[in-house]
């Protein structure tokens, strides 16, 4: 038997073909010329539907005879019609609204125009939700209306709501009757209603809850008030704040059996059968006892309702404000610049990040149960709704120890089954104990949000930073001028990088570049080189350097160096120019009080970023991080500020003096409970919950905030804004540092003493501490020129020789050897 062979057929030519062309068929419908075409045609298209169904309002009856040719007929040049959009106008709104859906096809215009909107690229309206909306209004329109046609009158040259409309509603009346279809549509109405428009049920209650006092009179309103005021001054005044109060009103209907219960706790007067109960959720959950209308448990604990506090929306700027963002006039020397566009941002938020009822009463009666289960009793639940969290804020019943309620956050997160729940027991100010809880669906907080918002926009910060949203939806926002220097530190992948990013977009949309100039150090060469092409703008450098980010060890040492020589040549001028900060200088010089040949320039703020802060740490320790503290210590006066960042939060990376120096510090999720001591004092970032959920301390206070999301193609965008316009010939040029100068005793001339020099003696002396800074401190006087005395001071044998970062040794030990030594001078 011949062996049947079979080819190996190779399929790979065919398979190739195959999706490419449906690639390039997609590719092409993706694109924008398809988009914008088509968005073009649609938008047109509304327009001459517009046109035509209103003209058929008024011409359609003239014209319908017509429209009954024969479609040759009809277009042939006799034939005539009066509608303003011709035959083709005439026709289509015979088949759109009296062969279709009657007046209610205007919808039709409704979901082309926001089609068109869409592809445009304009997504503040949804497609498929005004797709959805827009038919089903359609439909209940053209129902309502071939309804209410048949019962006033019946000889139109139309079908106001359409042949569907006569359709649907005939098959209606003839199953439930004129007044049975009536029903029906006024409960798909109040349905509509109820999905269409949010705020619709609320102010339904409202009104029928008025409804329902209306009959009262005057002395039972006066009562009533009364008792109301007494109930709330047990508790606490009424808050403008609270949205809405989730309460038994929100019931559930649940069928019980009576008969099952076998509580003796719970006392049921009257026999009852089977039958439906309608209960609250909190008595399902915990309870456990159903509340029937007369038999009542005998003892029954009052149940705190759960307050649910206002969403602050935060108010965006006029559209006008933000289009002038771009206009603002620098005054200086790029006066064309721009300032970066909203638009170059994007819009990450999800849509459906609501925190459900369902969800706020199951977690409110958790913790209500849990806390029972301890004994601990609380009058009054409150929830305020976060981007990622929602905080409840409980008031316990008197006599509760704070204590033991905190001890119980373990047990809370088990029964939230949370991640992330964080207890202040008490909130600082506001006499209540908060319990954080992670929302089911968490929302992303977007730049453009942030940037967009009025607080940002109207601010009048020096160097205003948004970094998020709070957990009561406000844009939160500091002024590094003030902090003066921040400290970020996380865990790796918790969002540090975004926040690094979030501040210094803040900073690069609210500030020109002439007035601010960034000092980028980056270790890891990745993170900070987005911004490499800002150089002519927005960067500082050292003379002789060729990249303005700063990468090696050995240049970020010289640079905190060179820093630190800007630091003391600015406080030389601030002190020539008779003012203490950076602002009187800088209103000076800008009104030509202050003479350029002098050595007088405009000032600008100068921000050092250093990313990975203990990398520099590990490999050049003291080196880097003396300087860093000096920085730290004295640069706030003169616009020198800086953000370090660390994945590595251990005390011997954030030392003392570091911490000492940095008030400001916001901490991403971090890995341990000491991890959160180190950075924060306290505990809490271990148990946040990470991608951008932070704590920002600012020595006083502490803020949970969810940092706002930038992302990487943002910032470039923003970069290659600024990078495209003119700059300056070079980068901020910072003054050069050649390296360590140690050993030997300095050329010192003592016959051109500094007229401080005496002062300075005796101060040494009567202190016994041969220290720079505290000449410094003491006189006020910048970094050089008190090291040029210690060098005289050295040179006459009044202090030792440099050892390091240590204190000189003083060599007089007494005043009055100091002051014969002083007199010889003479
Ligand atoms: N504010 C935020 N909102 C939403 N998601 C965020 C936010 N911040 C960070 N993320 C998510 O977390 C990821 C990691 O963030 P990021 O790169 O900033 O971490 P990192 O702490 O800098 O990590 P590493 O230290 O390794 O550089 C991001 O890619 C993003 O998906």
């Amino acid at each position: 038997m011949a062996k049947k062979i079979t080819k190996p057929v190779n399929k790979k030519p065919v398979k190739a073909a195959g999706p490419s062309k449906i690639k390039v068929a997609v590719n092409f419908l993706k694109s924008n010329q398809f988009k914008y075409t088509l968005g073009a045609f649609l938008l047109l298209f509304s327009g001459y539907l517009a046109v035509a169904f209103t003209s058929y309002g008024f011409s359609g009856a003239v014209d319908q005879s017509k429209l009954d040719l024969p479609i040759l007929d009809f277009l042939d040049r006799s034939v005539q019609v009066q509608n303003f959009a011709g035959k083709g106008g005439a026709y289509l709104a015979e088949q759109f609204i009296n062969l279709g859906f009657g007046f209610p096809s205007f919808f039709f215009i409704l979901i082309f125009v926001v089609a068109a909107l869409n592809l445009f690229g304009y997504k503040e309206i949804r497609f498929l939700k005004t797709f959805l909306f827009s038919v089903l209004w359609m439909l209940w329109t053209s129902i309502a209306l071939a309804l209410l046609l048949n019962v006033t009158s019946s000889d139109s040259f139309l079908y106001v709501g359409g042949m569907y409309g006569f359709i649907f509603s005939s098959v209606l009346t003839s199953f439930l009757g004129t007044i049975g279809a009536t029903l029906i549509l006024v409960f798909l109405l109040f349905v509509l209603l109820i999905v269409t428009f949010r705020q619709f049920l609320p102010w339904f209650t409202k009104v029928i809850a008025k409804k329902d006092k209306e009959p009262a009179t005057a002395e039972q309103l006066a009562e009533e008030a009364l008792a109301v005021a007494e109930q709330e001054a047990l508790l606490q005044t009424e808050d403008p704040a609270i949205s809405k109060r989730i309460t038994e009103e929100d019931k559930v209907k649940v069928v019980v059996d009576p008969d099952f219960h076998d509580d003796d706790d719970f006392e049921i007067e009257n026999t009852v059968s089977k039958k439906d109960v309608e209960l609250s959720i909190e008595d399902m959950l915990f309870d456990q006892v159903p509340e029937v209308e007369s038999p009542k448990p005998k003892t029954k604990v009052k149940e705190p309702e759960l307050q649910v506090a206002e969403k602050v929306a935060d108010e965006l700027a006029d559209d006008d404000v933000v289009a002038a963002m771009g206009d603002y006039d620098p005054t200086l020397d790029l006066s064309s610049y721009k300032y970066p566009t909203i638009d170059l941002l994007d819009d990450h938020a999800s849509g459906n990040a609501e925190v459900s009822n369902e969800e706020l009463i199951s977690n409110k009666n958790k913790i209500v149960e849990t806390l029972r289960h301890y004994k601990i009793e609380i009058t009054k639940i409150r929830a305020t709704i976060g981007p990622t969290i929602t905080l409840y804020e409980i008031v316990p019943a008197p006599g509760i120890r704070i204590a033991k309620i905190k001890n119980l956050e373990d047990d809370i997160a088990l029964s939230l089954s949370a991640l992330g729940i964080r207890i202040i027991a008490p909130i600082p100010g506001r006499g209540t104990i908060g319990i954080e809880v992670p929302n089911q669906k968490p929302e992303i907080v977007s730049m453009r949000s942030i940037i967009g918002s009025k607080k940002f926009q109207e601010s009048t910060y020096e160097l205003p930073i948004a970094l998020g949203k709070t957990i009561s939806n406000e844009t939160f926002m500091v002024d590094l001028a003030k902090m003066p220097h921040i400290l970020v530190a996380g865990a790796t992948g918790q969002g540090k990088s975004v926040g690094l990013n979030a501040i210094i977009t803040s900073l690069l949309y609210k500030k020109h570049p002439s007035q601010l100039k960034f000092v980028l150090v980056d270790p890891k060469k990745v993170e900070l080189n987005l911004y490499s092409s800002l150089e002519k703008h927005f960067l500082a450098k050292m003379p002789d350097e060729e990249d303005a980010i700063i990468t090696d060890i050995q240049k970020v040492k010289n640079t905190l160096n060179s820093v630190n020589i800007e630091m003391d040549s600015r406080y030389d001028l601030l002190k020539k120019a008779h003012v203490r900060n950076i602002i009187e200088y800088n209103t000076k010089f800008i009104g030509r009080r202050l003479n350029p040949e002098k050595g007088h320039r405009y000032l600008p703020y100068i921000v050092v970023v250093v990313d990975e802060f203990a990398d520099l740490i590990m490999t050049a320790g003291k080196e880097v991080e003396l300087p860093i503290a000096r920085i730290a210590q004295l640069a706030r006066a003169v616009g020198i500020h800086m953000i370090i960042a660390t994945q590595r939060p251990s005390i011997n990376i954030i030392t003392g003096v570091i911490k000492a120096n940095f008030p400001t510090r916001i901490a991403f999720k971090v890995a341990s409970m000491i991890d959160s001591r180190t950075i924060l004092d306290t505990p809490g970032a271990n148990q946040l919950i990470g991608k951008g959920d932070m704590l920002v301390s600012t020595g006083s206070t502490m803020t949970r905030v969810q940092c706002a999301f930038v992302d990487t193609p943002e910032v470039e965008r923003i970069c290659e804004f600024v990078a495209e316009q003119r700059g300056y010939p070079t980068a901020f040029l910072l003054p050069d540092y050649v390296g360590d100068t140690d050993g030997g005793s300095p050329d010192v001339d003592l016959k051109n003493r500094d007229e401080m020099f005496d002062d300075a003696a005796r101060l040494i002396v009567s202190n016994q501490v041969g220290s720079t800074s505290m000449i410094q401190r003491k006189f006020s006087i910048g970094y050089n020129r008190a090291g040029r005395l210690m060098d005289q001071l050295e040179a006459a044998g009044i202090v030792g020789p440099s050892e390091g970062s240590k204190a000189r040794q003083v060599l007089i030990q007494d005043e009055y050897s100091l002051e014969q030594l002083l007199n010889g001078f003479k």
